[in-house]
């Protein structure tokens, strides 16, 4: 597996380089058991809990997980316990994302795109997309980020949105991504709107970049 993406990194860091590695990533969740899917988002919210980042945190930009991805739930009732605002992402038409506070489990709808896998989003007053830039954390969804903190996501260019937005006001929260620990990879595909993060959280510890 790993040597298609070696080879193909090496002839170009192309949008399809980008489009297989999410292939091969995305298919390694799905063979994942229901069993280490649960122990993994228990122990990923441990480690993530202990980040100072989250610890001295006011508001927290986060997301819900859902299917295979790395279980947030557990993480996100946490931080709503200890008082933390916690903005959630809703997902707009071109793919640039709105937010609204997370307010416990009840606050959540699961919503269903056509083509798209399903979403948890919060029903609660929508604050604006400009409303990250008030997040001292933000934890992001990915598939895979290596040594230089540069970041998968799943193709939306959702959070490349979101990154742009925070560089342009001058906003400079902490950028943790939660991942499975195979998705910590040697080198990810990178395009110029690209940010990197600086630091990843997975089930067996945080790793900090640069
Ligand atoms: N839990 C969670 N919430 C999130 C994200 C995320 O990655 N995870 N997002 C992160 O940006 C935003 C939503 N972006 C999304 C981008 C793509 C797909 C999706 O279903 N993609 C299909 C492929 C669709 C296609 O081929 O175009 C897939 O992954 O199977 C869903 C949400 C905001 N909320
Ligand atoms: N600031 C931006 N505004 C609008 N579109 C953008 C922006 N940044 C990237 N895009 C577009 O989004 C698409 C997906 O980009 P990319 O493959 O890097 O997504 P990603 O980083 O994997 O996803 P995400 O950011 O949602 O986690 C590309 O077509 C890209 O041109």
């Amino acid at each position: 597996m790993r040597k298609v993406w070696i080879f193909v990194s090496t002839v170009g860091e192309d949008p399809s380089a980008k489009a297989e590695l999410r292939r091969e990533l995305l298919a390694a969740r799905r063979a994942l058991s229901p069993g280490a899917a649960g122990a993994a988002a228990e122990a990923l919210a441990r480690h993530a809990l202990d980040l100072p980042e989250l610890a001295r945190a006011r508001t927290v930009a986060a997301y819900v997980s859902v299917g295979t991805e790395p279980g947030t739930r557990a993480l996100l009732d946490a931080l709503h316990r200890r008082g933390i605002r916690v903005l959630l992402p809703v997902l707009l038409p071109d793919n640039d994302l709105d937010w609204a506070p997370y307010d416990g489990p009840v606050s959540l709808a699961e919503v269903h795109r056509p083509g798209m896998m399903r979403l948890l989003e919060p029903v609660g007053p929508r604050l604006g997309p400009d409303a990250v830039t008030g997040a001292d954390t933000v934890l992001l969804p990915g598939l895979a980020v290596d040594g230089r903190g540069m970041r998968l996501g799943r193709g939306g260019g959702s959070y490349d949105r979101v990154l742009q937005r925070l560089a342009k006001a001058g906003a400079h929260p902490a950028l943790v991504v939660l991942l499975y620990d195979d998705e910590v990879v040697a080198r990810v595909p990178e395009e110029p709107h690209d940010h990197p993060v600086q630091a990843v959280a997975t089930p067996s510890g945080v790793r900090r970049f640069g």
